[in-house]
């Protein structure tokens, strides 16, 4: 069957997403089904999403149809709202010919990492979500045949939490990302702690958005891939992935940043070539101009908590230097970082101020079950839905309708922090100007961009027991690993210069 075995593909909990390239073109004999067959005759490039489930938990062909319906629903009523149309690509539900699922189901079984085979993907159904590729230009309608460049980032939570119900005082200070990271090396899912801290990308602050995707390049983990003509060229599985190599990383770019001179190889050129890419990148995040809700949040000026985080390697440094001027925020109000923080802080109680509404809901939920469908727990994400999600009062008045509407800020507040952003950067010619599509500069060329947002499921009502205790164990380890070997070192020190000290006696 003409069915390109994807080369690299990833998935959560509960999807298995086929993208990268050879991409997975839909051939006329095997796709009937009207949607795709539009996509093969103009020749759209596209990517399936199928849910997965552990294999104890089997769901209906109504269940499938329906849970990839509310993802549609969510991306097309809420996140297009917030983050804006340009950005957010929702898709649509399809309905796949079984034969044809069965065996690309068998084709990727081998691709699959071992880590994420406790779950079955769902080859019964026969629905999946058809997505537009968004390693290629979004700007263009039709299949791109110049090279292309896609930086993929999952930049997690940019701010502090700002809530008054946070019980420890270290979460005022160090974020979340920073924290996690001890916990994260302590169990094994990665070598070392990344130099990358969050509110450093989000700051836009030039400087620290350098730093921010320096770290990142330096230690991708799970937050950075580069894939070039949809083949992934950097970016790691898990911790038993090769150490990153710069100078590799460096020939696939050059003909990118450097297309007409011989930029000598060696380090000089692997340095100018990452300080180009860094440059772009930070240019292209800063750019937009894209409508959306998100001004439609109106979070009061205490909704900011601190600029820097504590634990930050950039901060630390400044500091080291003496110099404490680092600014808050400059982002500029359309680019998708912006909207996507706005959007991350409707979180405003932090876990601890939600997890007691949750056991609110719970407790009326255990005691009146037929009321799930009513207050629309789980769907439909419509128009309501969405207007709900915009009061932003956090007032309890002790009521159900409270705690839930809580409860939802805070599941869409944990998709933002958790979606990844896509960078499609496709190189175009001096005089390609006269096309509107937006275009950056680099010292040595210009590419036609595209920016949009990946992993827009809205995280289920159930995970909040394990936010929960995930928060807590975050904060408890790093507060034992790392706070009280930092207060060891500066006791270390006080007793060393103690020691040291000459105590002089009057004669
Ligand atoms: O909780 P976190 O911050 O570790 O985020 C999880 C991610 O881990 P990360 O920290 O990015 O390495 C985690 O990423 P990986 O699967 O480990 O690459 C998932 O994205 C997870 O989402 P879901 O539960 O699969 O929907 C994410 O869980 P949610 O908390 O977003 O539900
Ligand atoms: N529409 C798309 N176009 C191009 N690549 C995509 C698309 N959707 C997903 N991908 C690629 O597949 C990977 C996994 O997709 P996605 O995050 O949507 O699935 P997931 O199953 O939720 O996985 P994860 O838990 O790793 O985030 C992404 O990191 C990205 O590299």
């Amino acid at each position: 069957m003409g069915v390109g075995v994807p080369q690299n593909w990833a998935e959560s909990q509960f999807h298995c997403c086929l993208a990268q390239a050879p991409f997975l073109h839909l051939q006329s004999e095997l796709v009937t089904e009207s949607s795709l067959w539009n996509c093969q005759k103009d020749e759209r490039c596209v990517v399936l999403r199928f849910l997965k489930f552990p294999p104890s938990r089997k769901k209906t062909s109504e269940e499938i149809f329906q849970h990839l319906q509310n993802i549609v629903d969510f991306g097309k009523n809420v996140m297009k709202e917030f983050l804006g149309e340009n950005y957010v690509h929702c898709g649509e539900v399809v309905q796949l010919p079984l034969d044809f699922v069965k065996q690309l189901c068998v084709k990727i079984q081998s691709e699959r990492p071992e880590s994420r085979c406790d779950k079955d993907l769902d080859t019964l159904s026969g629905y999946a979500l058809c997505l537009p590729n968004l390693a290629r230009l979004q700007t263009y309608h039709f299949a791109e045949h110049r090279p292309i460049l896609c930086v993929e980032i999952k930049p997690k939570c940019g701010f502090i939490p700002f809530s008054s119900d946070v019980t420890h005082e270290l979460k005022h200070k160090v974020c979340r990302y920073c924290m996690h990271q001890h916990l994260k090396v302590a169990t094994g899912k990665w070598k070392q702690i990344s130099r990358y801290c969050p509110l450093d990308l989000y700051s836009g602050n030039k400087q620290r958005m350098y730093f921010a995707l320096k770290s990142l390049l330096q230690e991708a983990q799970n937050n950075l891939k580069i894939f070039k003509n949809g083949e992934l060229i950097y970016g790691c599985k898990d911790a038993r992935s090769p150490a990153t190599d710069w100078s590799e990383l460096a020939h696939h770019l050059k003909p990118f940043f450097f297309p007409s001179n011989g930029l000598a190889s060696g380090p000089h050129c692997t340095r100018a070539v990452i300080r180009e890419l860094v440059r772009v990148l930070t240019r292209v995040l800063l750019s937009g101009s894209d409508k959306g809700r998100a001004g439609a949040l109106k979070l009061g000026p205490g909704a900011q908590g601190p600029c820097v985080c504590e634990a930050s390697a950039f901060s630390r440094s400044l500091h080291r230097q003496g110099s404490s001027s680092l600014e808050r925020s400059g982002l500029p109000k359309g680019c998708l970082l912006y909207r996507a923080l706005q959007v991350q802080m409707l979180d405003l109680l932090d876990i601890e101020g939600l997890y007691p509404l949750y056991r609110r809901v719970e407790q009326y939920l255990e005691q009146f079950p037929e009321q799930r469908k009513t207050l629309q727990v789980d769907g439909p994400y419509d128009e309501a839905f969405y207007q709900k999600l915009l009061d932003l009062s956090t007032e309890d008045d002790g009521t159900v309708a409270f705690a839930l509407r809580k409860v939802q800020q805070y599941r869409v507040a944990m998709t933002a922090k958790d979606c990844s952003i896509m960078i499609a950067l496709s190189p175009c010619l001096q005089d390609a100007s006269s096309d509107q599509r937006p275009v950056v500069l680099s010292s040595r060329s210009r590419f036609a961009f595209s920016v949009s947002v990946l992993d827009l499921d809205l995280k289920p009502y159930e995970s909040i027991p394990h936010q929960y205790k995930l928060d807590g164990k975050i904060v408890n380890y790093y507060s034992r690993a790392v706070h009280a070997k930092d207060a060891d070192m500066v006791s270390t020190r006080l007793k060393e210069s103690k020691d040291c000290t000459l105590v002089l006696h009057k004669v």
